[in-house]
């Protein structure tokens, strides 16, 4: 027999609920023992699945009763650190709407412990009043677990592509689905705040994983609660088998991870351990985080992008830039630069090479010398500096003016948005052949991805 407690909501032996009163009968009444049934059944049924062994995982449930509006149901805990496969009606807790007790079970003989209620209990709360869940599994599946240990930074479980996804509520096949990870914590009640912080950040989700814990599952009632966890669980286990073949899980091909050479890299290599990193997590500090330098030109850009549009539009744009800028300490610069390369060049008899006169010759007539060396250093194909540092200027202008617009390669969003994801840093070599700053080569909503080239 379970026993009924003196809660804030009993009066005279009745429960108040939000809009009606309950009477104890209720409490002891046929839908509440049905609900105590479920819990213990489930759990027979989850135990061998791995997902409540060891007193590990919980279930809960609304008691399902028509006549009440959802949000005024009663709610059933299973018991605190109890062998959850061996729980009987009897072992239950009856919660009202708002979370207080309002019927517990007996004390039992030595060797069991004094009663207590699920840990769970306030993250169980949480999807019950911030999603009007029917019923929520707290799972320790091992598929759960390890998902979120493969990228250890990774804030987010994602896949795509696979038939399971439409058991998740609110998917169909080709949708993304998308679950929170929140970073485990000593206690299960410890992890409340940053479960409802998920769960407002991800209006979408149905679960939240817990790193190298479990994963909670929340539905409409306990049998939407249920497949949803099934499903849940085959995606994770789907994934790390994919993982363990070389396998990306997370784009819709499921194609091999790609090697270091392709543009998206080896996220795998990416996690590889060094021993630096062995060392920070032994220490039981933060492990390092990396960061993945890409080149641009063939790597994020095709080549034709450079040879086709950025190199004819700085020859086009020479003189309308050079008149645009010319007083700019930047333009002096260049000139300077240039000045001193004609001067060696016409040393050298380089062909093509006229000398650039002094700024005192005035304006047009140093830009016409320049625009005249220019175009003969680029007909050359001239690797020099001085021509770089000109072009360069002239494409930031081209970038700015939406006279050019970047190219990258259709995969490049996803892998840097993944890396993102990821807490991998994105940065470029220092020198950049084009002399582009790297981050205006890219869509402006790639830009965030990037580390700011200086
Ligand atoms: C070995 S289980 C540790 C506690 C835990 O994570 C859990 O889910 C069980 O909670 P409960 O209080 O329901 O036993
Ligand atoms: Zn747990």
């Amino acid at each position: 027999m379970a026993a009924a407690l003196a809660a804030p909501f009993a009066l005279n032996g009745a429960v108040k609920m939000a809009n009606s009163t309950t009477s104890q009968a209720y409490l002891d009444g046929s839908r509440v023992k049905e609900s105590k049934t479920l819990i213990a059944d489930l759990c027979r049924q989850f135990y061998t699945l791995g997902w409540v062994s060891g007193t590990g995982g919980s279930i809960t449930t609304k008691v399902h009763d028509d006549s009440i509006p959802k949000p005024e149901q009663l709610i059933v805990m299973s018991p605190s650190g109890v062998q959850k496969e061996r729980m009987v009606e009897d072992d239950m807790y009856v919660l009202s709407p708002s979370g207080s007790i309002l019927s517990a079970p007996l004390p039992k003989p030595y060797p069991h412990k004094a009663p207590k209620c699920t840990d769970c209990a306030p993250l169980f709360l949480k999807a019950y009043h911030m999603r009007n869940a029917g019923a929520v599994i707290h799972s320790h599946g091992i598929e759960s677990c390890l998902v979120t240990m493969i990228n250890p930074f990774s804030k987010e479980f994602r896949i795509t592509h696979m038939e399971m996804i439409k058991g998740i509520q609110g998917h169909g096949y080709y949708d993304e689905l998308v679950v929170p990870i929140i970073e485990n914590t000593a206690q299960e009640s410890e992890l409340t705040e940053s479960l409802a912080e998920a769960i407002k950040a991800y209006p979408k989700t149905t679960a939240v994983l817990v790193r190298n814990h479990g994963i909670y599952v929340w539905g409409d009632n306990w049998i939407s609660a249920k497949t949803q966890a099934e499903c849940y669980h085959y995606l994770f286990d789907a994934a790390i088998k994919l993982h363990q073949l070389g396998m990306d899980w997370s784009t819709p091909t499921h194609g091999p991870i790609q090697s270091a050479n392709g543009v998206l890299g080896n996220v795998r290599d990416a996690y590889r351990p060094t021993k630096a990193t062995k060392i920070a997590s032994e220490n039981g500090t933060e492990p390092l985080k990396r960061c993945i330098v890409l080149d641009i030109e063939g790597t994020t850009t095709p080549i034709s992008f450079v040879t086709d549009v950025l190199f004819p539009y700085a020859r086009e744009s020479v003189g309308k830039h050079l008149a645009a800028t010319y007083e700019t300490a930047e333009t002096q610069d260049d000139i300077k630069l240039l000045r001193a390369q004609v001067q060696e060049d016409l040393a050298n008899g380089v062909a093509g090479a006229l000398p650039i006169p002094p700024e005192e010759a005035g304006k047009q007539d140093v830009i016409a010398a320049v625009v005249t060396n220019v175009e003969a250093m680029i007909k050359a194909d001239r690797k020099i500096t001085a021509l770089k540092e000109l072009q360069g200027h002239i494409w930031r202008t081209g970038f700015q003016n939406n006279e050019l617009q970047s190219v990258v390669f259709e995969d490049v969003p996803e892998a840097l948005e993944r890396w993102h994801a990821l807490g991998i840093k994105v940065t470029f070599p220092c020198l950049i052949v084009c002399n582009v700053k790297p981050v205006e080569m890219f869509q402006v909503d790639c830009q965030k991805y990037l580390e700011i080239f200086v």
